[in-house]
């Protein structure tokens, strides 16, 4: 399969060493670090905010690819954006404009990303695609690491794929939940050039990240 980009989502990292943890991702070949940014409204669970991203910053120089799933979300993207993301990635239900929130990502010189719940057709990207850098396809319902690929997403990888193409714009199709070393070459497959892994990079150990990391790059 084509290799594709790994970020790890570090909702699987020993929040205790986060730090420590995000170093040694990068030492083992992440391509991007995924964070996940929950506020306990749009998704059932709390993660962590600008302060912590602001503070992760030093501990390595890969991309940070920051996926807000907040609402409100325009409030918060000037501190995302300050506290080091590099691409910001926000889901159409999170408020009432999201044409406008992309605009406002872009104005503030960062990346962004739409991201697609299972529910939401990959029809809701046609009046975005000319303006985004990323789409996200959420292969599970946001809110937990560990749940289990849901394979109807599958179909929506290769529809995206099929709209990214007819834009002609360079657009990273991520695909995120669920990733291990057998669903990434499905996600591959389909048509993703960014995959999301968190319990696939994190699980054993840092002594098993590597390894962990050339299982879902199919090598
Ligand atoms: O956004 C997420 C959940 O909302 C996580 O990034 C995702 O679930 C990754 O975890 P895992 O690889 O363990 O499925």
């Amino acid at each position: 399969m084509a290799q594709p980009l790994i970020s790890p989502s570090i909702l699987s990292a020993d929040f205790a060493r986060l730090g420590e943890e995000v170093r040694a991702i990068d030492e083992a070949g992440a391509d991007w670090v995924h964070v996940d940014v929950m506020d306990g409204h749009f998704v059932p669970n709390i993660t962590i905010g600008p302060a912590v991203v602001k503070a992760l910053r030093r501990h390595t120089e890969k991309p940070f690819d920051v996926h807000l799933m907040i609402s409100p979300v325009d409030l918060y993207l000037e501190e995302f954006a300050e506290a080091g993301a590099d691409i910001i990635t926000v889901h159409p239900e999170a408020g009432p404009h999201v044409h406008r929130t992309v605009q406002a990502i872009k104005g503030l010189g960062k990346k962004a990303g739409i991201s697609l719940n299972p529910a939401t057709p990959a029809k809701m990207l046609d009046y975005l695609i000319d303006e985004i850098d990323l789409v996200l396809v959420m292969s599970v319902n946001p809110g937990f690491g560990g749940q289990s690929f849901i394979s109807s997403q599958l179909r929506k990888i290769e529809a995206v794929r099929k709209m990214i193409e007819k834009s002609g714009r360079d657009i990273h199709l991520e695909v995120d939940g669920g990733v291990n070393a057998e669903t990434a070459r499905l996600c591959v497959d389909a048509g993703a050039d960014v995959l999301v892994a968190g319990s696939a990079t994190f699980k054993g150990g840092p002594d098993r990240y590597a390894a962990n990391i050339a299982a879902l790059k199919g090598r």
